[in-house]
């Protein structure tokens, strides 16, 4: 499995390979085996996946606070998404700034985005379906949000203005600077 670091070198885009042949293709997407053989060794408690009928639909920003921090591991298996982490530890150097990358069925890549930071996605293609594996349980009292078009962010959400579309709860979420610290930097 390709692991490259992003920018902010904790958030990894992980490519797995995929064996195509007549029938089809087969990938193992994820190995606690071979990624723990390249120090990648975090433990994952639940899978999620969501469908977005509309290109343009934003989900994020989202993080949960502890004891529920969720480290995600995020992929595409129908569509693509614009995938953006930002982070939000108290302290650290590239706090406020964001890594992000395509994830699509076709380059098959993923995200790992640690707890610390926001997450959040645009999906660029009608019917995109997103998979994630995350580190900790669902906890609806430890959820957070910040607003997706935060002006201090200046995220390049590949949606056009005005078309964003978006939960009734992401629509008015806060600023990250109306928001306590959640995370420290260690
Ligand atoms: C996240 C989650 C939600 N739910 C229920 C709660 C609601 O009844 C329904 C939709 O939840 P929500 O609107 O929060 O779903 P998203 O807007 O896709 O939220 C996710 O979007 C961003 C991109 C994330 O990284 C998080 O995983 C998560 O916050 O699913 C559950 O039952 N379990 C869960 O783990």
């Amino acid at each position: 499995m390709k692991i490259e670091p992003l920018n902010i070198p904790e958030v990894l885009l992980i490519t797995p390979p995929k064996f195509g042949d007549s029938r089809g293709f087969f990938s193992e997407t994820w190995s606690a085996a071979k990624l723990g053989a390249q120090g990648f060794n975090e433990h994952f408690v639940q899978d999620n996946h969501s469908l977005s009928a509309q290109p343009g639909t934003i989900r994020g920003l989202h993080c949960q606070l502890a004891p529920s921090i969720q480290g995600k591991l995020v992929r595409v298996i129908k569509g693509a998404i614009w995938d953006v982490a930002v982070d939000i530890r108290h302290g650290s150097p590239t706090y406020g700034k964001y890594a992000a990358a395509i994830l699509s069925e076709a380059n098959w890549a993923q995200l790992w985005i640690p707890g610390g930071f926001l997450h959040g996605f645009c999906t660029i293609e009608p019917n995109t379906e997103v998979i994630y594996k995350v580190t900790g349980d669902y906890d609806r009292a430890a959820e957070r949000a910040v607003i997706w078009n935060d002006p201090t962010l200046a995220l390049p959400w590949p949606v056009e203005p005005g078309k964003a579309l978006l939960s009734d709860k992401d629509m008015v979420a806060p600023r990250l600077a109306d928001c306590e610290p959640w995370f420290n930097y260690k």
